[in-house]
């Protein structure tokens, strides 16, 4: 499979502190991975780089061929914890803004996505007004609005309801089944392998695991999960 994006020996130094050690990463076209991780793993650094918000202190990054960092920049949605939404606008205002921003006039598809989202019926309120569960699938729509190949999701579920999480998951399936892929940054392992076709597990900057999701077991993989967590949490002792 052709890969996207290529990742070799990298790593993030910050205030003396090697964040990121050695990762070594390919993302193929198509391909929906998890990134998994206690606190401080390194996840969010990681997605940044990818996102080509963060440089790293050592190693290389490169697109696929012909593909330059615009190019690449306006191929990705993100959500990060940061919504970027505009509590003044309106839903309708702030999806148009963002498509402004990437060079796009397209009222259909601003529409279609609200409706994926089940925010049609509130498209028209301001967006300060909305609950926690209404703002992130606005975010989610915010990150598609331009109709991007790939989507890198950070904690995207957190704190949601029951509805916003099933919104959410159907449009990642969606997503998915049209070919694009997306990386997740999770806690939840269960909901991680259920979404993703190849899970990674991080600690401590380093990769400790990663495989397709339908070749390890989810209990082994809790597993180590489970143990490497308890391995923090004593280093705090
Ligand atoms: N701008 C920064 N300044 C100082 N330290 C930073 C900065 N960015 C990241 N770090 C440190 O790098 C480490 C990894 O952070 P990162 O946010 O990538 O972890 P994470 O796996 O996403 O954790 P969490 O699940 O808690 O969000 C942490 O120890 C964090 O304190």
């Amino acid at each position: 499979m052709v890969s996207i994006l290529e990742l070799q020996n990298l790593e993030f130094i910050i205030n003396e502190r090697k964040v990121l050690k050695s990762i070594n990463f390919s993302w193929r076209k198509g391909e929906t991975v998890a990134f998994i991780g206690g606190n401080g793993a390194g996840k969010s650094t990681l997605l940044k780089i990818i996102a080509l918000l963060s440089q790293p202190s050592d190693g290389k990054l490169s697109l696929a061929k012909g593909a330059s960092k615009n190019k690449w920049k306006n191929n990705l949605g993100v959500v990060f914890p940061d919504s970027f939404l505009h509590d003044s606008l309106t839903a309708i205002e702030n999806l148009r803004f963002y498509q402004q921003i990437y060079g796009k006039d397209d009222k259909r598809f601003i529409e279609h996505i609200l409706n994926k989202v089940q925010l049609v019926t509130v498209k028209d309120e301001l967006v300060g007004t909305y609950s926690k569960g209404m703002r992130q699938r606005l975010s989610i729509a915010r990150a598609l609005v331009h109709q991007p190949e790939y989507l890198l999701l950070d904690e995207p579920f957190d704190g949601l309801d029951l509805k916003s999480k099933m919104i959410i998951e159907d449009i990642l399936n969606v997503h998915e089944s049209q070919g694009n892929g997306y990386i997740l940054v999770s806690h939840d392992v269960k909901q991680a392998f259920d979404l993703c076709k190849r899970s990674i597990l991080l600690h401590d900057g380093e990769i400790i695991v990663d495989e397709k999701s339908s070749q390890i077991s989810l209990l082994s993989f809790l597993d180590k999960y489970q143990s490497l967590l308890e391995r923090n949490e004593n280093e705090f002792l």
